[in-house]
């Protein structure tokens, strides 16, 4: 029998001004069934406001970036159902920032609970606050996904994710920090299995032009040439 309800993972660094409207959005999709909230060492309340959202709770001491509290949150979705004796469910990642927009997150799990894909990914309109990005970082994911499986992703940054039991496990353990979406997306593929990136009317918070915003993409960059350099990937290879 195919299964009805996904869990939601929601991996959040002082997300506390966002996070309770995102829980309650991710909580109250009619194919949610579970709602954990990993809480990566923030600063602020994120955990408390969390707790009081509904959200099941996990906490990581300090700081171990998005892929670790991912990762921490499907295992803690996987002892759960280990405890009440049930299969495991579908995955439905989830940014702590979406706010009431993450209720637009169904197109993500009806195309997997129908078996049309393996692994959805939401792609974003143009966002109501403009970034600072002149999309190195996507393009670098973009064109080093395509070299590896021929697919070419239109977001392929967006941590927007429905997937399958199998299609996780084709991916774990998680590629690290920033490189998680693009290690997703090659693994899934490589195991044969379908993608398809679905539009979704989200919003987020944009990172800006700043030198805080510059630093976040320097990060991204490193951790998306990594795990793609991992997999197979070579730059210095043109053609
Ligand atoms: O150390 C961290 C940093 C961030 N987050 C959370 O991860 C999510 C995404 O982080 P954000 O700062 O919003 O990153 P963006 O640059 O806006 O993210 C874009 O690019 C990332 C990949 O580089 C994807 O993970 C995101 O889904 C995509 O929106 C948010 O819920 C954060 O709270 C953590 O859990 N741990
Ligand atoms: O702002 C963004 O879209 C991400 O941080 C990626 O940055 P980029 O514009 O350099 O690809």
């Amino acid at each position: 029998m195919s299964p009805t309800r996904v869990a939601a993972v929601v991996p959040c660094k002082d997300e506390a001004d966002r996070i309770a409207a995102t829980v309650r959005a991710v909580a109250a999709l009619p194919a949610v069934g579970r709602v954990v909230v990993v809480d990566d060492g923030s600063t602020d309340a994120t955990a408390a406001v969390a707790r009081d959202a509904g959200a099941d709770v996990v906490r990581h001491e300090r700081n171990r970036g998005k892929a670790a509290a991912l990762g921490t949150g499907v295992a803690h979705v996987r002892g759960l159902e280990r405890t009440a004796g049930e299969d495991p469910a579908p995955l439905l990642f989830v940014d702590g920032d979406l706010e009431g927009t993450a209720a637009e997150l169904g197109v993500l799990t009806d195309a997997v609970l129908s078996g049309e894909a393996a692994m959805t990914i939401a792609t974003l309109p143009a966002q109501l606050t403009s970034g600072g990005g002149r999309g190195l970082v996507v393009g670098l994911a973009r064109d080093g996904i395509e070299r590896l499986t021929g697919f070419r992703a239109v977001q392929p940054l967006s941590g927007m994710r429905c997937l399958t039991p199998r299609a996780y496990d084709a991916a774990a353990p998680l590629a690290r920090g920033w490189g998680v979406e693009t290690a997703l997306t090659v693994d899934v593929l490589r195991a044969g299995l379908t993608v398809l990136e679905v539009p979704c009317e989200l919003q987020h918070r944009v990172s800006g032009a700043d030198w805080r915003g510059q630093l976040h993409r320097a990060g991204q960059y490193r951790d998306v040439w990594l795990a793609l350099v991992r997999r197979g990937w070579r730059p210095w290879h043109r053609g």
